[in-house]
């Protein structure tokens, strides 16, 4: 295990609760987004260095169990205290000083990942060097909500194809899948595509989601239910197009076994599902070894999020193309300065220490809901 000589120790915590309204709607199998209430967290060491990390449950219990409350109540009431009490050796530590708290991982992730930042700021390192990352720029897609008609989501797709994205990403759901996307493909022959359900079908739809192997398809993301990965193994024998777990896999230790199972054969890790920085690294480094490709998922997350994505993406394994779009994607204004910014489908990997963007105070404090201060 890398180890740090220079214990760092935290001594205050600002968490502040943010309300952004998205550009527009974002329609998924179950349900729609018009706004994001988040925490960006805001964290200081014994030096005066300031790391952030951003929380990305949402507000309703859709996606995962977690949500914006119970992320608070965990964070003030078990993971801050935690953190407070003695220093910390490596970031990884972070994970296991968690441990004794079951799941949860949404509020363990925006913390830890504001202890990776103060790490890196600490090593003069960017937080992609911290983490081994070694690429310069990254490859990025874009996810395409649920639209009110095939011919808008013909529309919706040639502009983001047209702003040079590297592959999209359609939401399904049972009613909106196999024909729309062969509408999809006919109207885009070589777009790189794939379809993402939100756990919206079941083994009895097996036969029908087997039509999709005739479109070329990276891959179907989540198609069975959030918490299986025996019936994802059944339908991953029967069809051709791979399958991608996301609302399963929570740890490590999930990633291991769906890959022995035969579950899936692309992995996205999102930093928040799986309890941080340091997880993600290891679930990234076990499907290195085990011929399983990743991508990094995206929680419509606001800058602070975005450059984590960003770092993260840099590790090697990271061979497809991520959801981490840029700024503009969902916001007018984002919290970071510069805003990521995306060119044909690049984004640029910052070097300054840390995540190397600026917080933008005047926009953090436009959004700024709420402002709780916690100190040793
Ligand atoms: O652009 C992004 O940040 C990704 C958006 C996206 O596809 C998702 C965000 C949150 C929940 C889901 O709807 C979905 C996903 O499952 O990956
Ligand atoms: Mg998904």
């Amino acid at each position: 295990m890398r180890r740090n000589l220079d214990p760092l120790q935290v001594e205050q915590v600002i968490l502040h609760k943010l309300n952004m309204k998205l550009k527009s709607p974002f329609m998924t199998s179950f349900g729609t987004f018009d706004d994001k209430e988040f925490f960006v967290v805001e964290m200081i060491d014994e030096k005066g260095n300031i790391g952030f990390g951003e929380s990305v449950a949402f507000s309703s219990p859709w996606y995962s169990e977690e949500t914006v409350q119970t992320s608070e109540h965990m964070m003030r009431d078990f993971l801050i205290p935690m953190l407070l009490e003695s220093p910390i050796d490596h970031p990884d530590d972070v994970y296991s000083r968690f441990s004794t708290i079951r799941r949860n991982n949404m509020a363990k992730s925006a913390l830890e990942g504001a202890v990776w930042d103060i790490y890196a700021k600490r090593q003069g390192k960017s937080l992609a060097t911290a983490l081994g990352g070694e690429k310069k720029e990254i490859d990025v897609g874009i996810s395409i909500g649920i639209q009110s008609s095939v011919k808008e989501l013909l529309t919706v797709i040639e502009g983001f194809a047209a702003e040079g994205y590297k592959r999209m990403k359609i939401k399904v759901k049972p009613g909106w899948d196999v024909e729309v996307m062969r509408e999809v493909r006919k109207a885009f022959p070589g777009l790189p595509l794939m379809v993402d359900a939100n756990s919206a079908y079941t083994l009895k739809d097996k036969e029908h989601l087997k039509q999709l192997d005739d479109l070329d398809l990276m891959m179907i993301e989540q198609p069975l239910a959030h918490d299986d990965i025996f019936d994802h193994a059944v339908l991953q024998r029967e069809l051709e197009t791979p399958v991608c777990l996301d609302e399963s896999i929570h740890s490590f230790e999930d990633a291991r076994r769906a890959i022995e199972l035969g579950s899936c054969k692309i992995i996205n890790i999102k930093i928040g599902r799986v309890g941080g920085l340091s997880e993600s690294v290891r679930i990234h480094d076990y499907c290195q070894n085990h011929d399983i490709a990743v991508w990094c998922g995206g929680m419509l997350e606001a800058g602070v999020g975005r450059a984590h994505n960003i770092a993260l993406t840099t590790l090697a394994n990271f061979t497809l193309p991520g959801d981490t779009a840029g700024s503009s994607r969902y916001w007018e204004k984002d919290i970071i300065s510069p805003e990521v910014i995306v060119t044909n489908g690049k984004i640029h990997v910052p070097e300054n220490p840390g995540i190397g963007f600026d917080i933008n105070r005047t926009a953090l404090n436009e959004y700024t809901v709420t402002k709780t201060e916690f100190s040793r």
